[in-house]
Order: structure tokens, then sequence, then C-alpha cells
């Protein structure tokens, strides 16, 4: 809601109703969210010329069309509105924070159709499956939990945005004696259900509501949560999860206590290319007779809007990471509204840097263990997988030089961000700048092994190999001809068993760093066959066609493959953890992601 009204005049009024200017000319009304209800500020040219709280005992009315009026403990303001529509707008807001209706800092924030469609997305047990189904994720809180079972035993707990109730579930194994559990959707419903099934009423209250609209009987000792969308801040949660501290006794903990956004250059000239040549649909002049070639600039911008999601080979990483931390116990939401994040690269190679990637780690600091989860690509993968945003203008460095800027994240009423990357050579005067809409991202794992960058080899692969081969000694040498296997030593046999190709062996090839229970092999056709920029083939049946409409996460990876019995999940749209409904089929040849 729009709640800033201009050219507004402000009246005194005394005790006999006689009105007089209190400012000359007009001014801003603003009105802000605050814990006691809102907060008015009369703002002309940038100073602030009145300022008064309005809580649900203030007396104020609508005066004919135009006006207001405020009755205050000190004195009695007219506000006169420009317009009648205006005067009408602000009566309506009035009236629904008189009635008590959703004038929250979350109401504030958010568009309506975002909050309704993300919470509709959070009431599909497919999705809390999903991310339950994220091993490492759910793996890591439970261990993280129950390692500091100090932190939680004969305490009190609230569990912000808990979905299924899974944390305040591993809160009550570790001793809880109170969990509330307060989730937004209808999930609330089905948490309950669980509760009651799992004989836990007596110490997990599942409160149904929005954090920053509901009340809690008592103070808690530590906040638990899973807030983290992906690049960390997609998705606004973290916010709820830090105003949940209203509700945390001093010395409280939280859980996570701190997350560190992590950035560092990359280069990729198969990514970058593929993204460019997706617009190059639009530079035909003959489409079914159409001349398309005016939107292929427009177009290009488009894609280059978008973050993609996967993961890739850190070696791609021309530089060490710089890392953001934010502190959870520390942090006021405020902050997370403008992020404005310096970066400072020094070049570990010479090559072109095609933009910037990004990925997150959180800390469970408990008094008895720290345990970290990670979602680098170093790591075993998780439902976040990593994101790169793409330099429209590729910067060109040498090994040595100093790569500097700032990554500055401006968030919207959209639950999520506008990206812009501003990066320049120091002392060269060569610069490239980006902006990208964190909330429409490109999916694009396939769930392929990420290849490394060309030329990474050192030493020769085939001699290595078979050097390999020698220690652990020849007759493990096995080859293919003509059907038959010949082993190290020239014997020859049937078996087809051992058809792996040759150079895949343990410790030649790199292996992506994909947990082996989370991420079974899945042909994501659709996406595979759109890398090329062309229509995907209709012979060639996407099997994660919903992974092409990512919002702003993706699919456990658990989910991704076709042969399994819930893979239906994946058919849905992602926000972070969030999805949106399926889109077309076949889908678009880009893979553009659904948006709502
Ligand atoms: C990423 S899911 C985590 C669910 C669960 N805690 C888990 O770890 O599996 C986030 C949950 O928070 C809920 N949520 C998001 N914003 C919220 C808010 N402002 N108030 C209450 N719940 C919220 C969502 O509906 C969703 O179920």
């Amino acid at each position: 809601m729009d709640t800033t009204y201009e050219n507004v005049s402000v009246r005194i009024v005394d005790d006999s109703g006689t009105t007089k200017p209190h400012i000359s000319g007009t001014a801003s009304l603003c009105l802000n969210y605050d814990p006691a209800g809102l907060s008015a500020k009369v703002v002309q040219d940038g100073q602030v010329r009145l300022e008064f709280p309005i809580s649900r005992t203030t007396d104020f009315c609508k005066v004919g069309r135009t006006s207001y009026m405020f009755s205050l403990s000190s004195d009695a303001f007219l506000i006169v509105f420009s317009s009648t529509p205006d005067c009408q707008r602000f009566h309506q807001y009035m009236q629904k924070f008189k009635d008590g209706q959703a004038v929250s800092v979350f109401s504030e924030r958010t568009e309506e159709a975002s909050a309704t469609q993300y919470f509709q997305f959070y009431s599909y047990l497919s999705q809390q499956q999903n991310m339950m189904q994220d091993y490492i994720r759910t793996g890591t809180y439970q261990r993280a939990i129950l390692s500091n079972g100090a932190d939680f035993l004969g305490k009190v707990v609230l569990d912000v945005g808990a979905g299924s109730g899974i944390l305040s579930f591993f809160a009550a194994q570790a001793g809880a004696r109170k969990v509330y559990a307060v989730e937004a959707s209808s999930m609330a419903e089905h948490a309950s259900r669980l509760v009651e099934s799992n004989n836990l009423q007596h110490v997990i209250r599942v409160i149904s509501g929005k954090i920053e609209e509901i009340d809690l009987p008592e103070k808690v000792d530590m906040i638990i949560s899973e807030p983290m969308g992906y690049m960390l801040y997609n998705e606004r949660m973290l916010e709820t999860y830090l105003h949940g501290k209203k509700w945390l006794k001093p010395g409280g903990k939280m859980f996570p206590g701190r997350g560190d956004l992590h950035i560092a250059p990359f280069q990729d000239e198969a990514l970058f290319m593929e993204q460019f040549g997706k617009s190059n649909f639009w530079y035909q002049n003959n489409f079914h007779g159409v001349n398309l070639t005016v939107l292929q600039e427009k177009a290009a911008e488009e894609y280059f809007r978008q973050p993609i999601v996967d993961t890739f080979d850190v070696r791609i990483c021309m530089a060490k990471s710089v890392r953001h931390v934010l502190d959870f116990e520390r942090a006021d939401e405020r902050e997370l509204h403008q992020l404005d994040i310096p970066v400072e690269f020094h070049m570990l190679e010479t090559g072109t840097v095609h933009g910037l990637a990004f990925w997150f780690d959180v800390a469970f600091c408990g008094s008895q263990q720290t345990v970290w989860l990670s979602t680098a690509p170093t790591e075993p993968l998780t439902h976040w997988y990593q994101v790169r945003c793409l330099l429209r203008d590729p910067v060109a460095v040498k090994e040595g030089q100093m790569l500097t800027g700032r990554v500055f994240m401006n968030a919207n009423q959209r639950q999520s961000y506008d990206v812009t990357i501003t990066l320049q050579i120091e002392g060269t005067g060569v610069w490239s700048t980006v902006t990208l809409d964190l909330k429409n991202p490109y999916f694009r794992y396939t769930g392929g092994q990420p290849p490394p960058p060309p030329g990474h080899n050192t030493a020769s692969p085939s001699e290595l190999y078979w050097s390999t081969l020698d220690a652990q000694g020849a007759r493990q040498a096995v080859n293919m001809l003509n059907g038959m296997t010949v082993n190290g030593l020239g014997e020859v046999a049937m078996d087809m068993s051992g058809s792996q190709h040759p150079l895949v062996v343990e410790g030649l090839v790199n292996q992506a760093a994909i947990h082996p229970g989370s991420i079974p092999a899945a042909q994501v056709n659709a996406v595979v066959s759109s890398v090329a920029g062309g229509a995907p083939k209709r012979s060639v049946a996407p099997t994660m066609s919903s992974a092409s409409h990512l919002i702003g996460g993706a699919p456990s990876p658990a989910l991704m493959s076709p042969s399994r019995p819930f893979g239906g999940v994946s058919s849905s749209l992602m926000i972070g953890d969030y999805m949106a409904p399926p889109g077309p089929f076949p889908p678009a040849a880009n893979s553009q992601p659904y948006k709502p």
C-alpha cells in the first residue's frame, strides 16, 4: 500500500475550532509502521516538520471530503489533502488500522499479490517435503540443535516460519520446555496435526499467523528458523527472522546466529554465450513474415537481468571470495532494506570476468559446538545451489590486478531484491555495471557434472591416469575391445560389467560436490535443449519442465530425478525455497522462470 501523500497542508486547531497554518505551503505526509501502531511524519524540503505517533487509542476522524483531524494530547491538527481520492485512500488505510487489520512491518513491505502467492506456495505439503528432503539442510539443522542440548534443555523456543514444524520437533528432541511454532501459511494446520499425532501438544504450540502480527504469551530463550532464500537474502524472510527478536529475552540466542554471503568473480564463456545467444531469436527479420529485430536488444537486456541458479566447478572463480557477514543476533531488520557491499578482488589469474558468483554459509554458534551449513560450490549440493550474475559487458583482467566495486541490493515489495553490480579495474578506467532482478532467476541445473574450466590441467591427464592405474595394480586396469574386456596384463574376458569410461576413476576426475544421498542424476532435457538458445525439440520430453520456472530457489536436488516417486514436486515453480505453479508445456525456449 502506498503510504505517502503529497501536497498536504497542515493546520493547527485551537479550542474554539479555529484553524491556522502550522507550516507554510505544502508538504508530504508519510505513514510508517511503528511497534506501537503507526508513525506519521510531515516532511518538507527533506526536513521533518511534524511527527506524531498514531495508536489505536488516538482520536482521529475524517472532516468533510478532503481533511482529517488528529486530536493529540497537546495539540489538534487538521491534515488537508490535495484531492478527495487522496483523502479517501488515507481514510481506508486508517479504517483498516483502526479495525486492527494487518498493518504490520510485513504488510508495509510486501505487495499483497506477492504475499498471497508466497504463502500459497508454502501451504503445499510437497513444497515442505522438498525442503525437508534436502538432507544436508535438514540433517545439519538437527545436528546443530541436538549437539547443543544445553541451549535447549528446559528452554522456551520460538520457531519463526515453522512450516511442517520440523525444527520445532528437533527443539523438542533436544529437551525444550516449550516451543512456539509460528507459521503464516495454512501449513500451520498440518503442523498442528503432526504435533498431536506425535503426542507433543504439551511442548509444541503451533500459532497460525505472521511473526509480525501474532502475540506470544511469554518471551523466549532461543529463536530457531530456516529463513534463507537463494543468495541468502531472497524472499526477505531474514527480516521476519530478525523481527522475531522482539520476543527474545536479553542474552537469548538465535539459531542460526550469523549468515555469510560469499561473492567471487568468475570466468565462464559458455554461460555468457548461452545467455547472449538466447536473445538471437529476436534477431530474425522474417519470423513467419514478421521482422523481430527491433526487440533483440530488449531481449538481451531481459536475459542479463536474470541471475542464474545452478552449480559450477569452483575453479572458474578467478579470485578469493569476499565475505559479507550478517550477525543475526545484532542486526536490525531495517539494515536489510538496502545492502551496500563493497568488493575488492585480488585477481589470481588472467582472463575475462563474466560476472560474480554468490553462495552463503550460516553458522549455529551453540554453547557446546559451532556447526556450519554451507552452500559453497566445494560442498555437497543443497536446494539453494549457487547463484551467478552475469555482466552484460565482461571485463578482461590480468593476474595481480585489483578488481573493485560494489554489490548494491535494494529490497523490493515483491519479497526480493534488485541487485546492481558495479566493477572496475583499478587504475585503468575500465568498468562495467549491470542490474538484475533476483525475483526472476533462470534455473539452469541439469543434474550433470559441472565442467572444469578449460586449461586447468598442468600435467598430462592421460599420464596421470595410467600412473594411478599402475599404482593400483595392472590387474585392475580394464579396457573395452569389441565387447570384450582386456585387463592390463592382456587377459581377455567377455565380462561387460566393467564398462565404465576408463577416465572416470575416483580421484582422477573432479567430481561435483554432490551429496550421494541428495543428488541423483537427472536429465533436465528442457533446460539442456535450450542451451543453444533454440526452442526445445518437442521430441525431447522435458522431464523437469518445472525447473525452468524458478522464482527464487530450487527443488531439492533429491527431487530432481525423473525416476523418483515424488518427482512431481519439481513440476512447480520455485521462489528460493519458494516455488510458484507450473507453466505451459512445452516450456518456453528460453527456460524463463515463471513470474507471478
Ligand atoms: C523456508 S520455509 C522453512 C519451514 C520449516 N521451518 C523448515 O525448516 O522446514 C519458511 C516458512 O516460513 C513461513 N513464513 C515466511 N514468512 C513468514 C512470516 N512472516 N510469518 C510466519 N511464517 C512465515 C513460510 O510460510 C514457510 O513455511
